[in-house]
């Protein structure tokens, strides 16, 4: 059974934690508007792992900071971010109040930023760290580290020997999964990650994503993973989202994106990843360069780096079409994408 029939099975008909419409992100610079979300639809189901993956600059982190209305000063996002909680009330994430929205954040959907290890405050016990932030979201400190030391050892720590420690005295690993249970501490109904494995080797990058597993089965959590590593992001979750100039390209089961991709882009992605068991030579890096948001390429954004490309290409943009029931994809030429042949394989 697929990881999609599993999770079918396990959550009946769709059910979405998130919808999002219309999507859109932008920065008025000098030279011109720089649009670094373009349009994004996409519905979150309740208890999914979906990855978002793309390479660097393709927008990842703009999708997973307008989830929680937290884009940088001074983009602007627009469209709608619709969070339903369990009870069926509907919550328009981009248009709350400021306190409200501080609330939403870490009690409803937390997020685990890019970069965020180094976030720790150095002269603070990491036990000082969940205090905080249980007090500052007034919920009841003790019951509150009981539930951080369980998820702690969740995540195979040891709660007492990590809470007394400083942040320098823990490994990267420690650290991260330390960063995890944070997040986790005011019980969200929904984990976004970005790149939350970029700075591990790659044993602990392995590691944790199957921690992850276990842990969206133990909290019933909704995860949203992003990174640039899709090989990493199919041991993991049920989805997976491509990201490529700052627009969805392609969005389907996991089982999907690695038999049968129907996006050139997701074929090359597929393509450059390095896989011990093939020859060199075989490994595809994906030429050109990710386009600059300000001067995205017209019609098809992908024309200029695409092997199917035609003029067709070149001056209509595609439209998100449904191909198969669990499968959509931005291409004109979707239907010949057997073209090119995957060269690498990798496991699931
Ligand atoms: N503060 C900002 N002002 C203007 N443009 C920005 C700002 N922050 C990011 N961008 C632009 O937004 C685009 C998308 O960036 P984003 O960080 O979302 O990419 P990413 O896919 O997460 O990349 P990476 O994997 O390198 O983090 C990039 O072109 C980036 O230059």
């Amino acid at each position: 059974m697929s990881k999609q029939e599993e999770l079918d099975q396990t959550t009946g008909s769709p059910d979405p934690i998130l919808e999002i419409r219309d999507l859109n992100v932008y920065f008025e610079m000098d030279r011109g508007r720089s649009r670094v979300i373009d349009d994004v639809d996409l519905d979150i189901q309740r208890g999914e792992i979906i990855g978002i993956v793309g390479e660097s600059g393709s927008g990842k982190s703009m999708l997973a900071s307008s989830l929680l209305d937290a884009v940088v000063e001074p983009g602007v996002t627009t469209g709608e971010v619709t969070y339903r909680t369990t009870d069926g009330e509907e919550v328009d994430v981009l248009d709350l109040p400021e306190e409200e929205l501080r609330e939403f954040r870490w009690e409803q959907i937390s997020m685990v930023f890019q970069g965020a290890l180094s976030s720790f405050n150095p002269t603070m016990a990491m036990r000082e760290h969940f205090e905080e932030t249980l007090e500052a979201h007034g919920y009841a400190v003790d019951s509150g580290m009981e539930r951080a030391a369980n998820v702690l050892s969740d995540l195979y720590l040891d709660p007492d020997r990590v809470l007394d420690s400083y942040p320098h005295e823990l490994s990267g690993g420690m650290k991260q999964r330390a960063l995890i249970a944070l997040a986790l501490v005011l019980e969200p109904e929904v984990l976004v990650m970005d790149e939350p494995t970029a700075a591990l080797d790659l044993l602990m990058q392995r590691s944790i994503v199957s921690l992850l597993s276990e842990i969206r089965d133990k909290y019933d959590l909704t995860m949203v993973f992003i990174t640039h590593d899709l090989p990493l992001v199919t041991k993991l979750a049920d989805r997976i989202g491509v990201l490529y100039a700052f627009e969805l390209v392609e969005l389907a089961d996991t089982e999907s994106i690695l038999r049968d991709p129907a996006h050139p882009y997701t074929r090359a992605l597929l393509n450059a990843t390095p896989n011990l068991d093939a020859p060199l030579e075989e490994m595809r890096p994906i030429e050109g360069s990710a386009p600059d948001p300000v001067n995205v390429p017209a019609g098809c954004s992908y024309h200029e780096r695409c092997p199917l490309a035609t003029s067709k290409c070149e001056r209509d943009p595609p439209s998100f079409e449904r191909i198969s029931e669990t499968q959509e994809v931005a291409c004109h030429h979707w239907e010949d994408v057997d073209e090119i042949p995957l060269t690498t394989e990798v496991d699931q």
